[in-house]
């Protein structure tokens, strides 16, 4: 993993430091338990809002949460990533998925900006770069954790990651996978997602067996699956369009996929029902990552993300949400998974003893920008208060008004 660079490490500490010089709070008062050192040559050149200054702003101030190699694999459908050629269409000359034995470190490469995403060509995460970076190189990769690792080793610029749908609420697994590595989100894109029933030319809906997707894309068409009269297996699989090439590079005439209508056309499938999504306004968020933190700016509408955790029960969420509050800073997003270091806890009232107590970091969005001084102010409140804070990324809002139309 890509290592903090010395002008990172002096992070938001000394923003920090600066805000509670002007705050009059005691530095007994501040919770931090750095694993930076403050740095006074770094902290100069910071002084005079430079780029390193907000870098400093971006870094972890303390990160109790060591990278593990995720275990989990795929399971039964490995062959979804095959890419074995199809009779039907020739995808030949289909970019292959990254797999974790393909990330050695690369040279640099030419101006195009490469953008690793989680799936195989048609999945929606490829639609996503495509709309946050149109003149992109889009590179497939097998799962998510080597989609972050692709960006780490510079085989890639960027990762696009969906991290929440309009349906299906949060993808827990990106959640924990942004605090586990150490990218800096630098956008987000908002993608309508318009799934279709695909299936082999010849197959019918009446003689489906089973429908697979993306975990998120079946709950997403639940209903109108039943609706249709689907009330058959649902498998889960790694993404939408390796359904699809499932389907089609194994001749499953039992089997439908859930996917875009370019997957349909990549994979040589028919489309058996359009628009097959519960809702019309589906819509999924994807953010996008990177090495470096992004500038914030003031002059548009911008958003920032952070995670924090706190050890004092739940009293301190209420001061947490309190700081943005009074500050009028809208949240737009609050998510809790289990502190996975300290899971659960034993106490009672006094802090000792027998209760039940889980531990839990919250990933919080906010719509202000980390260049504004109510958002700084409103994080050095919250920094008394919790034990860790992390800002994930200042980026701009997708400000694209919704439509209904199609766009995968
Ligand atoms: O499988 C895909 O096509 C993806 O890009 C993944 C994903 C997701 O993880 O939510 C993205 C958008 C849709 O909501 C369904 C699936």
């Amino acid at each position: 993993m890509q290592a903090l660079s010395p002008a990172t490490s002096t992070n938001l500490e000394f923003l920090l430091a600066r805000r509670r010089r002007v705050n009059r709070v005691a530095p007994s008062q501040m919770i931090i338990r750095s694993a930076y050192r403050y740095d006074s040559a770094n902290a100069a050149s910071s002084a005079n809002g430079s780029r390193a200054d907000w870098q400093a702003s971006c870094a972890i101030l303390a990160s109790k949460v060591v990278s593990q190699q995720d275990t989990e694999k795929t399971g039964e459908i490995t062959a979804v990533n095959g890419h074995r050629t199809l009779d039907l269409v020739p995808i030949d000359n289909l970019p292959k998925p990254l797999t974790i034995s393909d990330l050695a470190p690369a040279p640099m490469h030419g101006s195009t900006l490469r953008v690793a995403y989680q799936g195989v060509p048609g999945a929606y995460s490829e639609a996503a770069a495509g709309k946050a970076y149109p003149e992109c190189e889009a590179i497939p990769c097998d799962q998510f954790e080597v989609a972050f690792q692709a960006v780490e080793l510079w085989i890639a610029d960027r990762a696009v990651l969906p991290v929440e749908n309009s349906l299906g609420g949060s993808i827990h697994r990106n959640y924990d996978l942004l605090l586990r590595h150490r990218l800096h989100i630098v956008g987000e894109v908002q993608l309508p997602v318009h799934h279709c029933l695909l299936a082999l030319p010849g197959a019918r809906k009446e003689y489906l067996t089973r429908v697979i997707s993306h975990p998120q894309a079946l709950a997403q068409c639940e209903h109108t699956l039943t609706k249709l009269g689907l009330n058959v297996a649902r498998e889960a699989v790694d993404d939408t369009a390796g359904a699809a090439e499932f389907v089609a590079n194994n001749k499953l005439l039992d089997t439908g996929a859930i996917a875009s209508a370019r997957a349909a056309e990549l994979y040589g499938l028919n489309i058996l029902a359009d628009g097959i999504q519960d809702d019309s306004s589906n819509v999924t968020r994807f953010v996008l990552l990177a090495r470096e933190p992004i500038i914030p700016r003031t002059d548009r509408p911008f958003k920032t993300s952070i995670v924090f955790a706190h050890d004092k029960g739940t009293s301190v969420l209420f001061k947490v949400l309190s700081a943005f509050a009074f500050r009028n800073i809208s949240l737009t997003k609050i998510e809790s998974r289990p502190h996975r270091n300290r899971p659960i806890r034993l106490v009672n009232d006094e802090n000792v003893g027998t209760a039940k107590h889980f531990e839990y970091l919250f990933y919080v969005d906010f719509e202000a920008s980390m260049a504004e001084s109510r958002a700084q102010n409103a994080l050095a409140e919250v920094q008394e208060f919790t034990s860790f804070l992390r800002v994930l990324g200042s980026y701009p809002m997708d400000m694209t008004p919704w439509s209904p139309s199609r766009e995968d």
